[in-house]
């Protein structure tokens, strides 16, 4: 069996112009613009592109953004500063502090700083608690845009699939969980300490992988006709050439699931769409406008 490969850059672009379409009418009908705020501290070369790009294509959707850059000795004193001011501008619908923070940050307290209905990473503990309950919250990026891939891509439909999530992480496992359980899933979360992984990722009708260890998971290991949803970006070098790698052996999981996300080109076009689209959910919810498709039709 050769699998369909989810091409998560097609997918991503059809959504960003959804977002456009929806930026365009807020403007047009409430002459309201949409802002992003994107934090960045130091100079972590893949963060730089990450940020880069979300300002980009927050423009090309007709987007605000605004970008503060801060060196790595900046205390967390003055990032929470930034936190506060960025709350209090009207301007700004969304605020995003890039990930990972210089280590003599405290994450969660930057993170708790943020305004719960301007945090559009979905970070918040508040966030957080209204999702695992089941509230209308705002979603973490990188799970939103692995639901909305699985809700077109995976075969048969969600409700009574066993999905198995490997990472706990809180930006991407703990949220894929909760998503996937509100789908009606059955939902087994493995990790680095889990026994015999390769028989808990054989029961699995849908695997999201989201481990950080390049291509650790086997072709072998895989169900036949799973879809696999590869969330790792593992930077290799080999024959002195530099790309990235998922968490899965895309060649043999190919060769035997029924659909698959590549690295790149998957998950993580999918994440900055979300972004936007949380944006633009976060600006309506403000000015109590309609929201656009995407958090609203998922009950979110
Ligand atoms: N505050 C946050 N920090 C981080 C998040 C997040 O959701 N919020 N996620 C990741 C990084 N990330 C977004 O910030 C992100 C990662 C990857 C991509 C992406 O488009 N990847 C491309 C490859 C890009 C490349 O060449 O490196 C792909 O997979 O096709 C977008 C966003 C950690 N921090």
């Amino acid at each position: 069996m050769t699998a369909t490969t989810i091409d998560g850059k097609a997918f991503a672009a059809t959504l960003r112009a959804q977002v456009t379409t929806h930026v365009a009418v807020l403007k047009a009908d409430h002459d309201i613009v949409p802002g992003l705020a994107v934090v960045l501290v130091g100079e972590d070369p893949a963060s730089e592109v990450y940020v880069r790009n979300k300002a980009k294509q927050a423009g090309e959707c007709g987007i605000r953004s605004f970008e503060t850059r801060l060196d790595a000795a900046t205390s967390q004193a003055e990032l929470l500063a930034v936190v506060q001011r960025l709350n209090a501008d009207p301007a700004v619908h969304g605020i995003l502090v890039q990930l990972p923070l210089p280590a003599h940050i405290d994450a969660n307290a930057v993170l708790g700083a943020i305004d719960p209905t301007k945090d559009v990473d979905g970070f918040h503990i508040s966030n957080v608690g209204q999702l695992s309950v089941g509230q209308k919250s705002m979603v973490p990026c990188t799970p939103l845009g692995c639901l909305l891939l699985l809700r077109q891509f995976h075969k048969g439909g969600l409700a009574g699939s066993h999905a198995v999530i490997v990472g706990r992480s809180n930006i991407v496992g703990k949220p894929m969980a909760q998503l996937l359980l509100r789908e009606h899933c059955t939902v087994t979360i493995a990790h680095s300490r889990t026994r015999d992984l390769p028989s808990i990722i054989g029961g699995a009708d849908i695997l999201v992988a989201a481990i950080g260890r390049q291509e650790m998971v086997r072709g072998d290991w895989i169900k036949p006709g799973a879809t696999v949803i590869d969330v790792g970006i593992n930077r290799v070098t080999r024959d002195g050439r530099t790309r990235l790698v998922g968490d899965v052996n895309f060649a043999e999981a190919a060769e035997v699931a029924g659909a698959i996300t590549p690295v790149p080109g998957g998950v993580g076009p999918m994440t900055i769409a979300c972004l936007l689209l949380n944006t633009v959910t976060a600006c309506c919810r403000a000015h109590h406008l309609p929201e656009p498709a995407g958090l609203a039709e998922l009950g979110l």
